[in-house]
């Protein structure tokens, strides 16, 4: 993949944020959604590329855009898998919480798995704690390996989770061991990728959440040299039968880091909505809105933090609402 396609995929992302940020606090997640997902549509299309999307907004009679299997891009570049997430977090954005992003993942075709819309286990770090974690075993001596490698005492490490009765054993468990919790009300691909940051304070994510963001954040920690481990949590017969229909034949597989996207040709880039603790979300003064985004891309190791200044009257089309 050519390296200039990271900070052309960045405007796709930077759309999807300028229009779905007009609906924060607003209390309409589906129309949120639906203005991320129609500007990342429109701007694909001037991407040189040949995409299609493996995941997505959903098969193609559920969704009018961006549907597993849409071909994306101009047609003239190279011939690439999408994982989109037009806006991860369409709750927090209606409440006006932390954390959303527009984020997307490019990868050499066939590289990234092709995850069902279901739940996935989830433990992830940041790269000092490579090597150290393993999803099957037990809470405390993830924490106790975590801390060894960061040169931390337990105490002193931030779990992130998501806030969900599911979740009850594991923070219990988090909270005997002594360490401390972000519980949150959504949004685990920011989570994932804040671990690879020392600045946003946290060492961990734990607890499950969807499957198809789980691939979007072992791609952005690919790109950190972190990791994740995942493990797909079929909940019956029909979601076993989807990781069939995926290709996916042993779900209780746990799924390392190549096994979430292949080899490191791949691409992450995402845009704030609402703050965060890495980025700053959308904000609009008169006729301009000022963006932060991250793209990075495995290969290479770079990392780019990019501010936008937009002139909205000049992209009429995300005047949205
Ligand atoms: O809300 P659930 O069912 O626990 O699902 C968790 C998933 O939902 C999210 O919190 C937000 O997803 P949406 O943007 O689709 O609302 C993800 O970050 C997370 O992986």
């Amino acid at each position: 993949m050519e390296r200039s396609l990271s900070m052309e995929l960045v405007r796709v992302t930077e759309a999807a944020a300028l229009a779905s940020g007009r609906w924060m606090g607003l209390g309409n997640k589906e129309e949120a959604d639906r203005a991320a997902t129609e500007a990342m549509r429109d701007v694909f299309d001037t991407i040189p590329m040949k995409g299609t999307v493996v995941i997505g907004e959903g098969e193609m009679d559920e969704a009018p855009m961006l549907y597993i299997g849409e071909k994306l891009g101009n047609g003239y570049g190279p011939r690439v898998d999408v994982a989109v997430d037009p806006l991860e977090g369409t709750n927090i954005v209606a409440s006006g919480q932390w954390n959303a992003l527009a984020v997307l993942a490019v990868a050499d075709h066939g590289n990234l798995l092709h995850a069902p819309d279901m739940y996935m286990d989830k433990i992830a770090v940041g790269p000092e704690s490579v090597g150290q974690i393993d999803i099957d075993a037990p809470i405390i001596d993830n924490l106790k390996a975590v801390a060894r490698a960061k040169n931390k005492d337990i105490e002193d490490l931030v779990v992130t989770i998501l806030n969900r009765e599911r979740h009850a054993r594991i923070i219990h468990e988090i909270r005997e061991a002594g360490a401390r919790i972000k519980l949150l009300p959504d949004g685990d691909v920011a989570a994932a990728v804040n671990t690879a940051f020392d600045d946003t304070g946290v060492d961990l994510l734990l607890g499950s959440g969807g499957a198809p963001e789980g691939v979007l954040a072992a791609v952005g920690l690919k790109c950190l040299g972190g990791e994740l481990q995942g493990r797909l949590l079929p909940q019956n017969e029909a979601e076993e039968e989807r990781c069939r229909k995926m290709g996916i034949e042993n779900f209780n597989k746990v799924l390392l880091m190549d096994d979430l996207v292949k080899g490191d040709d791949c691409i992450f880039a995402a845009t704030g909505v609402t703050d965060g603790e890495l980025l700053k979300g959308v904000y609009y003064k008169g006729s301009r809105a000022t963006t932060q985004s991250l793209v990075m891309r495995a290969k290479s190791g770079t990392v780019r933090f990019v501010d936008g200044t937009h002139s909205m009257k000049k992209k009429p089309g995300l005047v949205i609402k």
